[in-house]
């Protein structure tokens, strides 16, 4: 897609717990922040409604399919303020009752939903003092998931999920990539940037990750550093802890300047040698 119109975008970082209430209560602020602020999408973190593994299963369970206390949060909220909501994510209810899927709806300003994705890669890792098993817990998703926005084509992604180049390409040429995310404290100082930098420089687009950043109850530590970058890898905004906003401008004319001084992507061998 080459048209589209400029769009200012907010990413929200949060320190997400176990209430939802409360996290809600944090993000209506936040959101009602970047709304200030002249944003016409704002994106919100994964888990940014409850960060618990304990208590995913019983508040999914309160959603149906299409409604719910946390869908009918995000369509007010949306409609509210005339924005475009990416809220990433909420738990919603799995085949697997055991488990649930780590959802991002995306609602329009006038509060209807849009999109769904459900987050495809499940984290796993053990360096021996941290350990995380996402599959124990959560039901992967199988569809990738893309929505038009004013600006242009956005592709949806979770997290772990950035570590997967071969998603992104799946989108076919979006114009803006959100990761949602709740990255680890010790995964995200060695990779966090890197690889949002790259996906932004590979897939010539705008990468905008809204993240959890500090610490939360129980004592887990995410990385925060919710960043917007733009379609050359630089960092246009970022944060390093703690709740905020984060803003940038997203330029249609920039993103064209991109593609057109150096024409990777058209220039990519879809017929290798073997
Ligand atoms: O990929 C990573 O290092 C972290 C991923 C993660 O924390 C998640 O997917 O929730």
């Amino acid at each position: 897609m080459t048209s589209g119109e400029d769009m200012r975008i907010v990413a929200v970082q949060m320190i997400s717990g176990p209430e939802v209430a409360a996290n809600l209560a944090a993000a209506a602020d936040l959101v009602a922040q970047a709304a200030g602020a002249g944003a016409a999408l704002v994106a919100l973190p994964e888990y940014f409604a409850l960060l618990s593994s304990d208590e995913q299963a019983k508040v999914a369970a309160r959603e149906a399919d299409g409604s719910g206390p946390m869908q009918d949060w995000l369509a007010e909220t949306a409609a509210r303020h005339g924005i475009w909501l990416v809220g990433g994510t909420i738990p919603l209810v799995a085949d697997d009752a055991a488990r649930v899927r780590n959802s991002v709806l995306v609602f329009d300003g006038s509060g209807r939903r849009v999109a769904r994705y459900d987050k495809m890669h499940l984290f796993g890792f053990d360096n021996g003092a941290e350990h995380f098993d996402e599959s124990r817990t959560i039901e992967a998703g199988s569809r990738v998931a893309c929505v038009d926005t004013p600006f242009g084509r956005l592709g949806l992604s979770v997290c772990y999920d950035l570590r997967f180049p071969e998603l992104y390409r799946a989108m076919r040429a979006v114009d803006l990539i959100l990761v949602p995310s709740a990255f680890t404290a010790t995964t995200g100082r060695a990779h966090w940037e890197t690889l949002l930098r790259a996906r932004a420089i590979e897939n010539q687009c705008y990468v905008a990750a809204p993240a959890q950043g500090g610490v939360h109850a129980g004592g887990r530590r995410t990385w925060g550093h919710t960043m917007i970058v733009d379609p050359w890898g630089e960092v246009l905004a970022c944060r390093d802890e703690g709740p905020g906003i984060v803003l940038a401008e997203l330029d249609r004319a920039h993103l064209a300047a991109v593609r057109a001084q150096l024409p990777a992507l058209a220039h990519r061998r879809l017929d290798p040698a073997s």
